[in-house]
């Protein structure tokens, strides 16, 4: 089931438009990524889910509601975590999220979600004593306090050292293990390949590709490349014709292939066919960074 429906939205600040056209759904329990280069408007339309920003048309519903219309009965089923915020300098982390719970009419145990995020030694601690981590995984908290059924996380990891980052991984599995739906805008495709379920990319205004990681890499054409030295000879010819394979080159008796989608199973394949033994084998497959870059690349 659908927890969030976004069809047609469009958004504009002033003659600027940022969202043409915008539609993605977004199914219950899943991690959904919201990807795009800096100014494509991923901030934007989220916040449009959240009942932030009024759309300029199109629909939105999230939990079946309209996020602006029925803000007051959406609010207490969602919880955002915002780019780039800030809290009063000397409201202690403690205080914070007693204030947050106190918003929503079922919040989380405030003692095992600071134990969760590693701020139980930081309940007295002011916010602007904070190290950027640690206002981070408060800002993850503070979303989290009133027991979501839809959490919104910007910019997730962006100042946790890599530790923190992997940590921070694990912790948004549970929350989906306990059937909360996520929506991540992220900048990182390790983290949208280590967590998403499903992924958009949205640039120009549009949604440009949606899937799983593994779809977008193979929807995006990116190229991967398999090399190899086999120890029988072997007609490249036939390499060249396998479905997917975009180049075969070979040089002092190494074979390397260039193709998209499934090719490298399409090559070993016919290797383990023909019985062909091969040495040196490498396999450089396309990454979701490569796919990112071909599905949002404009050439001048
Ligand atoms: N309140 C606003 N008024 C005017 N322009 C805005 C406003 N908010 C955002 N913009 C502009 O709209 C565009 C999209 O911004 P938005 O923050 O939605 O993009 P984003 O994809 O989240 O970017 P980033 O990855 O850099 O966070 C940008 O060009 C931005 O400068």
């Amino acid at each position: 089931m659908a927890v969030i429906e976004v069809a047609g939205l469009r958004k504009a600040y002033g003659r600027r438009q940022v969202l043409e056209d915008v539609s993605f759904t977004v199914e219950r329990g899943e991690v959904f990524g919201l990807l795009g280069p800096n100014g494509a408007g991923k901030t934007t339309a989220v916040e449009c889910c959240e009942g932030l920003r009024r759309a300029d048309g199109g629909t939105v519903r999230v939990l079946g509601l309209d996020p602006v219309r029925d803000a007051y009965r959406l609010r207490t089923r969602i919880g955002i975590q915002i780019q780039q915020a800030r809290l009063q300098s000397a409201l202690r982390v403690g205080e914070a999220l007693e204030l947050y719970a106190a918003l929503y009419p079922n919040p989380r145990d405030r003692r095992e979600l600071l134990d969760e995020w590693g701020l139980a030694g930081e309940v007295r601690t002011p916010f602007d004593k904070l190290s950027g981590g640690q206002r981070q995984r408060l800002f993850i908290a503070l979303a989290l306090v009133g027991n979501p059924e839809v959490a919104f996380l910007d910019e997730l990891t962006t100042a946790l050292d890599p530790q923190g980052r992997r940590d921070t991984w694990d912790l948004i599995r549970r929350i989906r293990d306990n059937g909360v739906t996520v929506v991540l805008v992220s900048h990182f495709m390790d983290e949208v390949e280590a967590l998403c379920d499903r992924a958009a990319v949205l640039d120009g205004g549009r949604i440009v590709a949606a899937g799983t990681p593994a779809e977008l890499v193979a929807r995006s054409g990116a190229r991967g490349t398999l090399g190899f030295r086999p120890t029988a000879p072997l007609d490249t010819a036939r390499l060249a014709a396998l479905p997917g394979v975009t180049g075969v080159e070979e040089r002092d008796g190494r074979i390397e292939v260039t193709g998209v989608g499934s090719f490298a199973d399409e090559v070993t394949g016919l290797l383990a066919r023909e019985g062909i033994v091969v040495t040196g084998l490498r396999i450089r497959e396309h990454s979701l960074d490569d796919a990112y870059l071909a599905l949002t690349r404009h050439d001048a």
